[in-house]
């Protein structure tokens, strides 16, 4: 990934987390993909009445990647939230947001479909944390386990 990719991913999830759904929280979150093409998918959390059903952000973006037949071409996924304020603005969290284990887990299905060590850019107002997926989730379940 290159500089300018990695720019372009970082307001793509940015531009993602306008579209959260997340009445309950008011803590959007947005993420966005980068397919080994160059292509950039992106989702954001999408809540309900019933607190427990949420969907966070990665796991809608890896779901349309999924529904694309994109999974095995994820390279990277960058992941930005915060709380909104009264002007409708969002506060960046101070603290980069990691994501959480559920999401990390559906990665892992992406990483070992794309054979890759998925990048994940966790940004934050401070400043933004780089991670691989092995470093999120080491040790972790995935489709070989099924063998
Ligand atoms: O990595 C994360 C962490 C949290 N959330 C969402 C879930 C919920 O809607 C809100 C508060 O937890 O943020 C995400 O989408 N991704
Ligand atoms: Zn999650």
């Amino acid at each position: 990934m290159n500089d300018e990719q990695q720019n372009q991913l970082i307001i793509a999830a940015k531009n993602a987390a306008k579209n959260a759904y997340a009445p309950y929280s008011n803590f959007h979150v947005g993420a966005s993909i980068l397919l080994k093409n160059g292509d950039i998918i992106t989702g954001a959390n999408v809540e309900n009445a019933s607190y427990g059903l949420t969907l966070c952000a990665e796991t809608v973006a890896l779901s349309v990647a999924a529904n694309n037949g994109q999974l095995s071409n994820v390279s990277a996924i960058a992941v930005i939230g915060g709380l909104i304020n009264a002007d409708g603005e969002m506060m960046l969290s101070d603290d980069a947001v990691t994501p959480c284990g559920r999401c990390r887990q559906m990665i892992k299905e992406a990483a070992d479909l794309s054979n890759y060590d998925i990048d994940v850019i966790c940004i934050g107002a401070q400043n933004n944390e780089y991670f691989t997926l092995s470093q999120l989730l080491p040790r972790a379940f995935g489709p070989n386990n099924l063998k």
